[in-house]
């Protein structure tokens, strides 16, 4: 690789380009193939071979020809398996990019379906040095009987986990594989409960889909969505890792925030926040937005020269139902009705005898007198002021609201104090939301190639729409776990969300296989799962450790002591410490643990050798994990949300970050579902 780059950086350009610009871009263009090509020492640049018993298909192998591996004879096809393509001086490939289809059977071959390999050696470093392999015989069927387990894929996930997340490259299993590598053009959804690999699965789905369908992607743009920001500064270095700096990581709050221009400075309360983001919304958007368009009540009289042309009010209504019935964008309706006006005129211009051509027709649409009439019937909408209005007068929302809303809902929505103007209402994030539709009704949003949407279960439909639009001729991986949803709107259903999305025919998959929680812990979190989820497939752990499980029962008033002896428990072992707790806890245990000198981080800054323990706010906690957790109080936690069940959900969340242990602190009695 170091020679790869070396001949990059040898190249000499002066005498290749025309000019500066074209020097200039072709100059980046290198710089950022050397910055491709830097060494990451801990990154080793293969992890696995793969050798094949007859040369793989010479379409899918990316050196072509597939020859026989150097030292000869031998009836054997090698290729060494990585992060990155690797080749030598001759540019005949050494390592082969995970992601080409001659890699796949490192994921996928098996003693039952080998797919023509003899042979897949895994190879395990420490720290970067290469210190031991494994190898697997895929013909040999008495092994098949064996069934063995991989130590070092073993070893890979029970590793402690230390600052943000990191890629699984080496160690996909099949059932992930198979949503990473499915095509471009199809939508997927993956249910699948706490640490079964959804983010890692939809991170590494992005890195494929860059691989096989770059240059299409370059041109229309991938998208991760994120619950928050501490959760996006989790999983930021997994893409760069991977070779991809160029996907975008966002909220659903950003990307409505981005195209609307309108700042989140208000909070709905939970039922008006629910029916903000309630479908019907979008109807009620939709009328308020057609109904600026009113009949003409006069002609339209256009002068040219000596000559006047008046077209009646009657036919401008025709156009304008016409445009309506079409149901095109309002803006685009809006740009077509002085053509059609034009037109009009121009036939009335050829019936009289003149012969007009097309730059007459442009002409008259720009006339003062066609504008003016435009202006009338079919005025400019500016989605804030429309939403505003809506929001705060009662005979204009209820009139928009008709047959859909009740009237204890329409006064739901109403602000108790009408906002003077955009700028200084206080618009809640739902309401962003509404003027994010509203901008999309008068214009399209232009669509991305791909968007990847993680902790999927907590959206509304308003937002599943506003993802939806952002894919409307793209598609997306959904990613969430229903027993997560911890929202008064969180989903019950994929398939609604996936119509709500305008992919209804996304295909469902689900993950079960836990990766993070060990077998212990996930049994005892699993104990809500009637309660929140039932019917939901509980996480078998592939986890070997059973993990170390502790309640701790502590009079009430030392609460606080024994979470901190807790924390200093977990703080004698290796690797991080989240200390989970309600956010109405939150202040007191900072407090706590400042007052006894011990350094914490919040979510979303990194740990280091030093400061190794994180307080988090439960509300933050999805997503995350840690080596070890303190759960503080699970009756606080289940206390701060409206009701019983989203309660019972967030506990779920908060019981589930675990790798290694997790320590119940508790004052209050236990929910009666985890006592059982
Ligand atoms: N195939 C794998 N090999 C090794 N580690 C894996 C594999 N799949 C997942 N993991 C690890 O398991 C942990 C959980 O993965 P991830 O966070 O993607 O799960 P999730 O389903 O998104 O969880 P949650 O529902 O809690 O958000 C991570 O540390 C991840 O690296």
């Amino acid at each position: 690789m170091r020679a790869m780059r070396a001949d990059v950086e040898a190249l000499d350009i002066a005498d290749v380009t025309a000019n500066w610009v074209n020097a200039a871009v072709l100059q980046h263009q290198i710089d950022e193939r050397v910055k491709a090509l830097a060494d990451h020492a801990h990154t080793p640049l293969f992890f696995g071979r793969l050798d094949y018993l007859h040369a793989p298909g010479a379409e899918s192998a990316e050196g072509g020809e597939g020859e026989p591996p150097a030292g000869g004879g031998s009836q054997e096809w090698r290729c060494y398996i990585g992060r990155r393509h690797v080749h030598d001086a001759d540019g005949d490939p050494m390592v082969i990019d995970w992601r080409a289809p001659v890699s796949q059977p490192f994921y996928r071959a098996s003693k039952k379906d080998p797919l023509d390999v003899a042979l897949r050696r895994r190879f395990g470093y420490t720290g970067g040095e290469l210190t031991a392999y494994e190898d697997e015989d895929l013909t040999d069927p008495a092994e098949a009987e064996k069934g063995v387990a991989s130590k070092l894929l073993q070893a890979e996930i029970e590793r402690p986990r230390v600052g943000p997340m990191r890629d699984i490259v080496a160690t996909i299993q099949p059932e992930q594989d198979e949503i990473v590598r499915a095509g471009l053009g199809g939508t997927v959804c993956v249910q699948g409960g706490p640490g079964t690999g959804k983010t890692a699965v939809g991170l590494h789905r992005v890195a494929y889909l860059l691989y096989a369908y770059r240059e299409r992607l370059a041109r229309t743009g991938t998208l991760v969505i994120g619950p928050n920001r501490s959760f996006l500064h989790y999983i930021e270095q997994v893409l760069p890792a991977l070779g991809e700096l160029e996907v975008r990581q966002a909220t659903v709050g950003d990307l409505v925030a981005h195209r609307t221009r309108a700042e989140v400075r208000g909070e709905d309360r939970a039922a008006a926040a629910a029916l903000k983001g309630d479908a019907r919304m979008g109807e009620v958007l939709r009328r308020a937005v057609r109904s600026g368009v009113t009949m003409p009540t006069e002609p339209c009289v256009v002068v040219r020269g000596s000559r006047r042309w008046r077209v009646p009010a009657y036919e401008i209504e025709e156009l304008v139902r016409e445009l309506l019935a079409r149901d095109i964008r309002y803006e685009a309706a809006r740009a077509a009705l002085p053509q059609r006006i034009a037109h009009a005129v121009l036939v009335r211009m050829e019936a009289a005898g003149e012969a007009p051509d097309d730059r007459v027709q442009d002409t008259v649409a720009r006339n003062a007198a066609v504008k003016a009439a435009v202006k009338a019937v079919w005025p400019p909408v500016d989605p804030a002021k429309l939403v505003l209005r809506l929001l705060s007068e009662p005979d204009f929302l209820a009139e928009r609201a008709e047959g859909l809303l009740t009237a204890e809902e329409q006064k739901l929505l109403l602000w108790e104090k009408p906002a003077r103007s955009v700028k200084s209402a206080k618009w809640s994030a739902a309401d962003v939301v509404l003027i994010d539709e509203v901008a999309d009704l008068v214009e399209r949003t232009p669509s991305l190639g791909h968007v990847v949407l993680d902790e999927a279960q907590d959206l509304s439909p308003m937002q599943y729409r506003a993802v939806g639009r952002r894919c409307s001729t793209g598609s997306v991986t959904v990613l969430g776990d229903l027993a997560q949803g911890t929202t008064p709107w969180a989903t019950g259903s994929w398939g609604e969300a996936l119509a709500h999305m305008g992919k209804p025919d996304g295909r469902i998959e689900e993950l079960t296989a836990g990766f993070r929680v060990p077998r212990e812990v996930i049994a005892y979190a699993s104990r809500l799962l009637p309660e929140i989820a039932p019917g939901l497939a509980e996480v078998t752990s592939v986890r070997e450790s059973a993990g170390s499980l502790e309640i701790r029962r502590v009079e009430a008033g030392e609460l606080d002591g024994a979470v901190l002896a807790a924390c200093r428990e977990a703080l004698g072992r290796e690797g991080s410490v989240g200390l989970i707790a309600a956010d109405a806890r939150v202040a007191g245990l900072a407090g706590a643990l400042s007052a006894a000198g011990v350094p914490f981080l919040a979510p979303g800054e990194e740990a280091s050798a030093v400061v190794r323990l994180t307080l988090v706010p439960v509300s933050l906690a999805k997503g995350l994990e840690y080596d070890y957790v303190v759960l503080d109080e699970p009756a606080a936690v289940v206390a701060g949300e409206p009701d019983g069940r989203t309660g019972l959900r967030r506990l779920y969340v908060a019981l589930t970050r675990a790798v290694s242990g997790l320590w119940v602190v508790h004052g209050a009695d236990l929910p009666t579902q985890l006592a059982a």
